[in-house]
């Protein structure tokens, strides 16, 4: 992989791209530059590397999402000497809080819950304020399309279709996941992570209408069509959120951070008394029994008693490993989990109110809601299924035809979205694994190799996928690597 610049410009294209995704990586690269120049964090974390302060630290950390930066302030206050090295021009990885206009925006991770305690505590411990999305939490039009056509019933008469819905989609959840916080599947779980979630719509034969209610919400889940996700992992979400979609959604869209996602993680860092470099690409892993050798993209050695890699597992085949890694470590990075789809900020002139609206996967956005309402104009918040024949999640004119379907008197004025699933350090969005994954590779994917930890929201056990998984993973980790540092003093 050649070396990127600080906005992944010049970074190569992780796999062959067809026509259409060759233009949406075009876009992704002027939007990922756009964007990145107006992230900048309010605290000088290049500072202390400037200084050349740390000659050989006991720990080296791969990746700044909110993983690394949480194993690296445990570490660091465990009083390891740490070094984070983080590719990108920014921490916060999956998440990106960003200018949109005149507000700021969350391109990536958004949501946060007390029913999620990791992120929840941290919360607490700085003394974070939330601010509530309005639309997801308490719309005042339910609309859907089925079969080409928009549905609308009384907010309370669309709640119970898709409560029946959800009810038996996921019944049989508390056998398959007694606890949610067990890390791997019992063997009837390995059974049903056979099925994908589209499978599990087709077995429940429900009326169209409400089948295609259920297979918006489904294919938003996985962030994917719904061929792609497991069953499982559905499983999983609803008995995290106590078998009740209504905690789901509440969990899921409801709460985000006042002062963005990059407020904590600057909280986190500035509390954390270790080093970061960004910018600094790790391309290859070495250990032996002495110790580990990082060599970065610009051909840097750094030297480290133990390394925690906190990357996405999309991302793991950029990196060459010696000794290699684990089959599930190294089939995950050539599979990739399912979630890659887009999450759109629209921008709309007309009258907008508080609405959520579905579609099935034949359609380009799956799950649109008010962000910001307003008389003459507000912002939508849309999520979608990938590589959409036909549709530029970067041009309004391109979106403005599908939300007419649902509001045809408004017009679509602007848009912002990030292609998470082309950036090199990301690969994809949030994870949901697709069939078969989570009972073939988790064990490896959790395991530690040698001097080798591995973090993310990725391999977590419980809110794998989000904000929540991504702390409780780092915290795990920073744990195993202070318990190793202890024995090997
Ligand atoms: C569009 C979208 C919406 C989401 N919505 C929500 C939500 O509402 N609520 C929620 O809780 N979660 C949400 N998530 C998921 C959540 O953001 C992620 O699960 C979580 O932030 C991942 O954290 P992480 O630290 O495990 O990984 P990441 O945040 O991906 O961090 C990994 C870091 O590793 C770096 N890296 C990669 N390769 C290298 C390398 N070779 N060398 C050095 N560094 C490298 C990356 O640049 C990155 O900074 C969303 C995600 C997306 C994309």
């Amino acid at each position: 992989m050649q070396k990127p610049s600080s906005d992944g410009s010049s970074a190569n294209a992780p796999h062959e791209l067809s026509d259409s995704a060759r233009a949406s990586r075009r876009n992704f690269l002027r939007l990922a530059g756009a964007a990145a120049a107006g992230s900048a964090l309010s605290i000088d974390v290049n500072a202390a590397a400037r200084s050349g302060a740390m000659k050989k630290p006991d720990v080296v950390v791969v990746g700044g999402g909110f993983a690394g930066v949480t194993a690296a302030r445990e570490l660091a206050h465990a009083g390891a000497r740490v070094l984070l090295l983080e590719a990108r021009n920014r921490l916060g990885g999956r998440t990106f809080y960003t200018q949109f206009g005149d507000k700021k925006v969350e391109l990536g991770g958004t949501w946060v819950h007390w029913s999620q305690p990791h992120v929840w505590a941290e919360i607490m411990r700085y003394g974070l304020d939330l601010e509530e999305t309005i639309g997801a939490s308490a719309p005042e039009r339910v609309m859907w399309l089925s079969e080409g056509k928009v549905q609308e019933v009384p907010i309370e008469d669309s709640m119970k279709l898709l409560i029946d819905a959800s009810n038996r989609f996921h019944e049989g959840s508390e056998k398959v996941f007694p606890r949610p916080y067990l890390p791997f599947l019992p063997d009837d779980g390995a059974m049903l992570d056979e099925l994908s979630i589209a499978d599990r719509i087709r077995q429940l034969n429900l009326p169209p209408v409400q089948r295609d209610l259920l297979a918006g919400l489904m294919a938003t889940n996985c962030h994917n069509r719904t061929g792609d996700g497991a069953f499982t992992e559905m499983l999983r979400w609803w008995t995290l959120a106590d078998r009740d979609v209504l905690r789901l959604f509440d969990a899921c869209a409801h709460y985000k951070l006042k002062g963005g996602t990059s407020s904590l993680i600057d909280r986190m860092v500035g509390d954390g008394g270790f080093e970061v470099r960004l910018s600094t690409a790790v391309s290859s892993i070495k250990q032996s029994a002495a110790g580990v050798v990082i060599t970065t993209e610009a051909d840097e050695r750094i030297e480290a008693r133990y390394v925690v890699m906190a990357i996405p597992v999309n991302t793991t085949g950029a990196i060459e490993f010696q000794p290699a890694l684990l089959p599930g470590k190294q089939a995950m990075a050539r599979e990739h989990h399912a979630g890659a789809g887009h999450k759109v900020y629209m921008k709309v002139k007309g009258e907008l109110g508080s609405v959520m609206m579905y579609a099935p996967e034949s359609e380009p956005l799956n799950l649109i809601f008010t962000d910001h309402p307003g008389a003459d104009g507000g912002t939508l918040i849309g999520f979608g299924v990938p590589d959409f024949e036909g549709f530029d999640v970067h041009n309004p004119k391109s979106v403005e035809p599908f939300i007419r379907k649902f509001l045809p008197h408004v017009s679509v004025t602007e848009v912002l979205a990030y292609d998470w699933h082309l950036d090199p350090y990301s690969l994809g969005t949030w994870c949901t694994y697709r069939p078969r994954q989570f009972s073939r590779y988790v064990r490896d994917l959790r395991s530690p190799e040698g001097r080798l930890f591995f973090a993310g929201a990725d391999i977590a056990a419980g809110w794998r996928g989000f904000i929540d998984g991504a702390i409780e993973s780092g915290l795990q980790v920073a744990q195993a690597v202070s318990g190793a540092l202890r024995q090997k003093a």
